[in-house]
């Protein structure tokens, strides 16, 4: 089997940010500007207590002006801060929201090229939360916390700085008994959070990706009664996801235990201060600076306590889609040309020419091949059916013969030109796919026909309709060509599906039509309007049929059966 990157359940969470600084790119002035304000405005709060400290000595000292100016300068930093905060705020939303925009489109876009041999391999519900709750969740925490977060880091660093110029000796005595005891707490903290951050959203992708699995096999689970055996493992996952959180509140307390250090440091405080005044060697007002200051580093603390498991929420989820975005694709810069712009590019292989499989193998599981070494070579212009047991490979076959997976080993190649190496767009006007089912987007019949690169319009798609003879078909829907489609809304049988296939393939016009034939009935009209569409879409091109039924079978001129994938079991029949 290929080396196919999956995604981590507990991804790397270290040096989150800097991996994230990357995307930051073509905001960064703007980025800049709002972290200046965002200081400037905490410096604002840092200086407060010192100037209190000031107006207290000059009062002691009988020095009015010096008060007044003290109470001046409260009033102004009081506005400053005011001004500078709504400022910082706003700024630092605004990059923040540009920034997970951006990792939005980035997850999307990777996520619309990412291999389909990967996207398959993924449980569903756990790429969903990458790309949506957890972007989500980044995009609140911008919002609700980050300017808090920046705001009390600012204040630690800026406050340690301020007692240090007012007195060592005491600023060493807060250090003392603040420290060791913060990082105490802090250790204990570090060592439990990640873990339990990992480990809770891990556990709620599986509900999340259990709860998807459950919804898209509702059919079977009503037809077949497998009710029981869903709802037990909703419940165990739920179960899990619940023990999860509750591990992570339990880590959480553990940062609360800071609050206890707040009266062990104001008690040491006082006693060294009270010490030093009476001995000389600092004013009044430096204790009073301390006090000061000291609380409002507790009440940072304590903030800091509320916003750390926000911040490890947060971290986690950002690692988990940084993971997301490094596994499905490199930081390319280059956006995806877009079909247009290329369609008349020159191409390296022509309209009309073999496709041929050589020596392929492919394995969905490390050790368990589904083809082993098949070859085919399928000549331009002909009409072939594949056809053998359930689980042969066929489907596997088709979606390799149209690029959708690459083999583990040999090659497939159109006219010469190995699949691989063809660009997007050449290899959808080359070889195409019709599959057994075919998805519908919510929106009109017409949008869903028209689902093909290069955004064909009404009438190009009116054409198409009318080419493989369907008009009646669509006159006949209650909304013509603009019926609601997808979604809850209209539906559509196996073979109409399938008619939907035929259309977007006609729009594309390849040279190669893989059709996996719908396994389900279809009724007698539709089966008509199958042949019909098909009869006007072959004239000239190649047809691959993955042949369920003996009818379909019977008239193909060439039927290659596949059995255990063995390339020696691939025979002409007749
Ligand atoms: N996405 C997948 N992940 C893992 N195994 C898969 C996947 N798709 C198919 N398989 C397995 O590969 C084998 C071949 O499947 P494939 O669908 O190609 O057979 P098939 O001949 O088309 O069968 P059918 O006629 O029932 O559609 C089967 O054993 C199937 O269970």
């Amino acid at each position: 089997m290929a080396e196919q990157k999956l995604l981590s359940a507990s991804p790397d969470g270290r040096r989150v940010l800097r991996r994230a600084w990357s995307h930051t790119e073509g905001h960064r002035r703007l980025v800049a500007l709002a972290l200046a304000t965002s200081t400037a405005a905490t410096l604002t709060t840092v200086a407060v207590p010192a100037v209190i400290g000031l107006g207290v000595d000059r009062l002691l000292q009988g020095d009015r002006d010096g008060l007044l100016t003290a109470a001046g300068a409260l009033a102004v930093l009081a506005l400053l801060r005011l001004a500078l905060f709504r400022q910082s705020e706003i700024l630092l939303i605004e990059a923040g929201e540009r920034v997970v925009r951006r990792l939005r489109e980035l997850a999307v876009r990777r996520l619309s090229r990412a291999p389909l041999r990967f996207l398959e391999a993924q449980p569903a519900g756990d790429l969903l939360r990458r790309a949506t709750t957890e972007i989500a969740d980044l995009a609140g925490f911008v919002r609700g916390q980050l300017p808090d977060v920046l705001n009390v880091a600012g204040y630690l660093l800026f406050t340690l700085v301020l007692l240090l110029s007012q007195s060592w000796l005491m600023t060493l005595a807060l250090l003392l008994v603040f420290v060791p005891a913060l990082l105490w707490v802090l250790r204990r903290f570090k060592k439990a959070a990640p873990p339990a951050f990992a480990a809770e959203a891990a556990a709620a992708g599986r509900v999340a990706a259990t709860y998807q699995e459950l919804v898209a096999a509702r059919e079977m689970l009503f037809t077949h009664g497998g009710t029981p055996y869903w709802r037990q493992r909703f419940v165990r996952d739920n179960e899990a996801r619940y023990r999860a959180a509750r591990r992570t509140q339990r880590t959480l307390f553990v940062i609360s235990l800071s609050r206890i250090v707040q009266g062990l440091t104001t008690a040491a405080l006082l006693l060294v201060g009270g010490l030093l005044v009476s001995e000389g060697r600092v004013s009044v007002g430096v204790v009073v600076v301390f006090v000061l200051a000291t609380r409002q580093l507790f009440d940072s603390a304590t903030q800091a306590s509320n916003l750390v498991g926000q911040v490890q929420h947060t971290v986690t989820g950002l690692a988990r889609l940084l993971d997301l975005l490094a596994v499905t694709g490199p930081d390319a810069a280059t956006p995806v040309p877009a079909p247009r712009a290329t369609a008349h590019a020159a191409r390296r292989t022509s309209a009309r020419g073999p496709l041929e499989a050589e020596a392929v193998h492919y394995a969905y599981t490390h050790g368990t091949e589904v083809l082993r070494g098949l070859s085919l070579r399928v000549e331009a212009g002909e009409r072939v059916g594949l056809a053998g047991p359930t689980g042969a490979g066929k489907t596997t076959l088709a979606k390799l013969l149209t690029g959708l997976y690459t083999p583990d080993r040999g090659r497939v190649r159109y006219d010469g030109v190995d699949l691989a190496e063809l660009p997007p767009d050449e290899l959808r006007n080359r070889v195409v796919l019709v599959p057994q089912r075919v998805h519908l987007i919510t929106g009109s019949l017409l949008d869903n026909l028209g689902l093909v690169p290069g955004d064909p319009d009404e009438r190009a798609v009116r054409r198409a309709v009318e080419h493989l003879g369907l008009t009646d078909w669509t006159d006949a829907l209650p909304g013509g060509l603009h019926t609601p489609l997808g979604g809850d809304r209209g539906r559509l049988s196996a073979g109409e599906l399938q008619i939907v296939g035929l259309v977007r393939a006609a729009l594309l016009d390849p040279a190669v039509l893989v059709l996996d034939e719908a396994t389900a009935d279809i009724d007698p009209d539709t089966a008509a309007r199958l042949e019909t569409a098909l009869d006007a879409l072959r004239t000239d091109r190649t047809l691959i049929t993955i042949a369920h039924r003996e009818a379909t079978i019977a008239r193909l001129p060439r039927v290659v059966r596949l059995d255990r994938g063995e390339a020696e079991s691939s025979r002409l029949t007749r």
